[in-house]
């Protein structure tokens, strides 16, 4: 007798997840191997931003006192005392008619309280002296690039657990976060099942297909934030997998498993959990594709059984691995990002489960749209290379229409949302 499986939620799925999901550990690296790594620990402004007060143009420092009875009749002129670049700092303060010609990014002079623009000056020489002339006032802070008008000290400008992203490394540097605490990346095991699977390298041969799902599994990892561990393939035999799986779980935080899930003859992941006398979370969810992704804890480390459909197990991951990996680095985002798209071609099929079909995103005057794939079902591998996100199809549904509304995931997104099922 085939064993009936009891389909739960999405939602209750990756809630029964999540609700054991644990944070890692953190680890110092250089700011040059940074990018692309999560915060350990928040970014804090040690100083203001700017430090000082500069000069945003390359001009001339005034006090802007000396400025109010300027005007095209009557020109004030400024003696020149002395001339600053960036990185320099002025040895005078200003008198009154006196000014300092002062660079862009140059700290202020002492006494001086505004900037005049280079262009907008006449400048002339009397007695071997430099002057400069001006034809209108200024008020007092025109043209200054205050101290602290960016960013005060002791701001929290990134939490823990944010992306370092181009924009982070530039915080970084300019706090002088020559080492940065990051997330520990977990080390994900991944197995490819199946007695029909190929090596990349090989020729094709009669029953046989290559193993796309372990490269795809893999780079998922990647983009998750955590580092795969590729163990192989292995042939539909219970003594294999039962080994390889206890083994990996000496060798990995968490276990991936594509394929051999199901009911049939050769589906040995089912009986690998009960000999290693692991918790399955659960093994049928009401989505399409990926019914069968199964989960299941055991010494408290995750066995991801997805499933061998490709599109199936590309699904699995994002929804109920990505979550673990980005807890894991202390993401309080841990899901998807959620959102709304204009949907850019007809899906007329009934969907009595929730259905994720994959869509791509574009813009035009009605906004954001997606347009759905093709081929949707779940042994699809070909659209996965040109998906950025998942329309979300509610179960008891059907026929949706060119222009209707859809609830999308987002697949390349850095940000994730706090939990996007409904
Ligand atoms: N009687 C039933 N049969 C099936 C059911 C069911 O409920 N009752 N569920 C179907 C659904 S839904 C899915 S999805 C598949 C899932 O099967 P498994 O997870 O057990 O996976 P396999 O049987 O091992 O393989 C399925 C399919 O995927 C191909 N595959 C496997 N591994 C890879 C890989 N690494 N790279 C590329 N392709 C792979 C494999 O050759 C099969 O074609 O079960 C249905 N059956
Ligand atoms: O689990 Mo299967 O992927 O629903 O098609
Ligand atoms: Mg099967």
């Amino acid at each position: 007798m085939v064993e009936m499986r009891k389909p739960i939620e999405v939602s209750e799925a990756v809630k029964r997840i999540v609700s054991h999901a644990k944070t890692g550990e953190v680890e110092a690296v250089h700011i040059n191997d940074a990018y692309g790594r999560v915060l350990g620990e928040a970014v804090i402004a040690s100083h203001p931003v700017p430090p000082f007060d500069r000069s945003p143009y390359d001009g001339f420092a005034i006090r802007s006192q000396d400025t109010k009875a300027a005007s095209r009749e009557n020109q004030v002129a400024f003696k020149v005392i002395e001339t600053i670049g960036a990185g320099y700092v002025a040895s005078k303060a200003l008198g009154p008619f006196e000014t300092i010609r002062i660079m862009t990014g140059a700290q202020l002079p002492k006494a001086c309280d505004a900037v005049v623009k280079l262009e907008l000056t006449s400048e002339f020489e009397r007695s071997g002296e430099k002057y400069m002339t001006i034809h209108r006032p200024y008020a007092s802070g025109e043209n200054v690039s205050f101290q602290g008008e960016d960013t005060e000290k002791n701001t929290v400008i990134v939490k823990k657990g944010e992306r370092i992203t181009p924009g982070v490394m530039a915080v970084l540097a300019t706090f002088g976060y020559e080492y940065i605490k990051v997330a520990k990346k977990p080390i994900v095991a991944v197995f490819a099942t199946g007695s029909e699977l190929l090596d990349i390298s090989d020729a094709l041969q009669p029953g046989k297909i290559r193993n796309s799902n372990a490269l795809m599994i893999c780079s998922q990892i990647k983009r998750a934030g955590g580092t795969p561990k590729y163990l192989g393939t292995l042939k539909d035999d219970l003594t294999l997998c039962y080994a390889s799986i206890q083994q990996a779980m000496e060798e990995a935080d968490m276990i991936i498993t594509t394929g051999g899930v199901s009911v049939g003859d050769f589906d040995y992941l089912p009986d690998v959990y009960r000999q290693l006398g692991a918790e399955v979370l659960f093994n049928k969810v009401a989505m399409r594709p990926g019914s069968v992704t199964t989960v299941a804890l055991c010494n408290e480390k995750y066995l991801f059984g997805l499933s061998g459909n490709p599109s199936a197990s590309f699904i699995g991951f994002e929804l109920f691995v990505r979550p673990v990996i980005r807890t894991w680095l202390f993401s309080e985002k841990p899901h998807l990002r959620k959102g709304q798209a204009i949907l850019g071609g007809d899906f007329l099929k009934p969907n009595p489960f929730t259905r994720f079909v994959g869509g791509k995103l574009c813009f035009d005057e009605r906004g954001m749209v997606v347009v759905p794939s093709h081929f949707t079902k779940s042994n699809a591998v070909v659209m996965l290379s040109a998906i950025d996100a998942l329309i979300v199809l509610p179960g008891r549904s059907r026929d949706f229409k060119t222009g209707d509304k859809v609830n999308i995931v987002l697949l390349e997104d850095l940000k994730g949302s706090e939990w996007p099922w409904t």
